[in-house]
């Protein structure tokens, strides 16, 4: 089987390279590597390994080693190529897709399943925002409103750099959380789902889940499972800030589902009408912001990628 790995290395503020250098000497299969140069690139990559070894009808494994957003790059560049399986490394600061997925944690594990000649993997759904007319995946989620603020926030974040070099990369996402409640601005939205509307005002987020985890562990959709054909739309809205605040305590937990401001609706696809100016992002990177009468469809793409899956004890 032949292996690439897409890196990078600025991911969870240096960790990208750090792991590649390590794992780069201990590995024993042979590889070829493409390091990722700036912001979408990691999506060229992939187009371009899928364009050049498609043709020959061998399976081929592309292991993304980052954070969410560049295995999300990954995926947006593979699309339904068949004979792709995709694996991770993760070396972010949130993490959320080894959470739901398998990830590769040494040289060993990729040998081993490398050398395998009945490699296994599960076939599994991703999520589609239409955006400016252009289909964007997304493998985790997607959000409209403060979910987007916050990773906004994060990523703009000085001291999430400080905290990423002290080993405290996830408590960035915390604190941007913190700083959003007092800043941002909520807004009405209309949600279409099964030929029905509904207008929800004072709306913090909605957020479109494909597995149960955001934010760097935030428990926001519990009952997600990524290869059931189905997203789960999560609304939080008429809320105070002091609540919103502890709703992100108990989000961790999954125990947010109760409050009566929190609604989830699930289907294969929404479309959701937005008036205001408010950011958007998918797997929580910044698509850009909503305009005056914008109307976003979402959709689930149902058995569309391959992970890698546990392996003869390998993962
Ligand atoms: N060479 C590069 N220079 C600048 N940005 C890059 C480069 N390579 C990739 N990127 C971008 O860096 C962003 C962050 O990457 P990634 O999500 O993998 O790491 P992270 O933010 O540390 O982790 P997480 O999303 O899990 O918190 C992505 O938008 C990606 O496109």
């Amino acid at each position: 089987m032949k292996l690439h790995f897409i890196i990078n290395e600025r991911a969870g503020n240096g960790k990208g390279k750090r792991v590649w250098k390590k794992l780069q000497n201990e590995l024993k299969s042979p590889f070829s590597y493409h390091i990722t140069e700036y912001k979408g690139h990691g999506i060229k990559i992939a187009q371009q390994i899928v364009n050049e070894d498609s043709a020959s009808g061998e399976t081929f494994l592309i292991i993304a080693i980052g954070g969410d957003g560049t295995i999300h790059e990954v995926m947006n560049g593979v699309r339904e190529a068949p004979n792709v399986l995709v694996g991770a490394i993760c070396a972010g600061s949130g993490n959320d897709f080894s959470r739901s997925f398998p990830t590769f944690k040494s040289s060993h594990e990729i040998d081993k399943y490398v050398q395998e000649s009945n490699f296994e993997y599960k076939t599994n759904d991703c999520g589609c925002f239409v955006w400016n007319e252009e289909k964007i995946r997304f493998i985790n989620n997607a959000g409209i409103g403060f979910d987007a603020f916050v990773a906004y926030t994060a990523n703009l974040s000085r001291f999430k750099k400080h905290l990423n070099t002290l080993g405290l990369g996830k408590l960035s996402y915390a604190y941007s959380v913190l700083k959003s409640v007092f800043t941002f601005k909520m807004f009405d939205v209309i949600v279409e789902q099964g030929g029905q509307q509904r207008k929800y005002d004072n709306v913090w987020f909605v957020t479109v889940s494909n597995q149960p985890y955001f934010g760097g562990g935030m428990k926001i959709s519990p009952s997600s499972i990524p290869d059931d054909g189905l997203l789960e739309l999560s609304i939080v809205y008429n809320l105070s800030r002091l609540k919103l605040l502890l709703m992100f305590v108990t989000v961790f937990f999954g125990a947010h589902i109760k409050l009566k401001e929190f609604v989830q609706v699930q289907d294969e696809q929404f479309t959701l009408y937005i008036n205001d100016e408010v950011p958007c992002h998918t797997d929580g990177e910044i698509l850009g912001l909503t305009k005056k009468n914008s109307k976003i469809s979402c959709m689930v793409q149902k058995k569309c990628w391959k992970a890698v899956t546990k392996n003869s004890n390998t993962m």
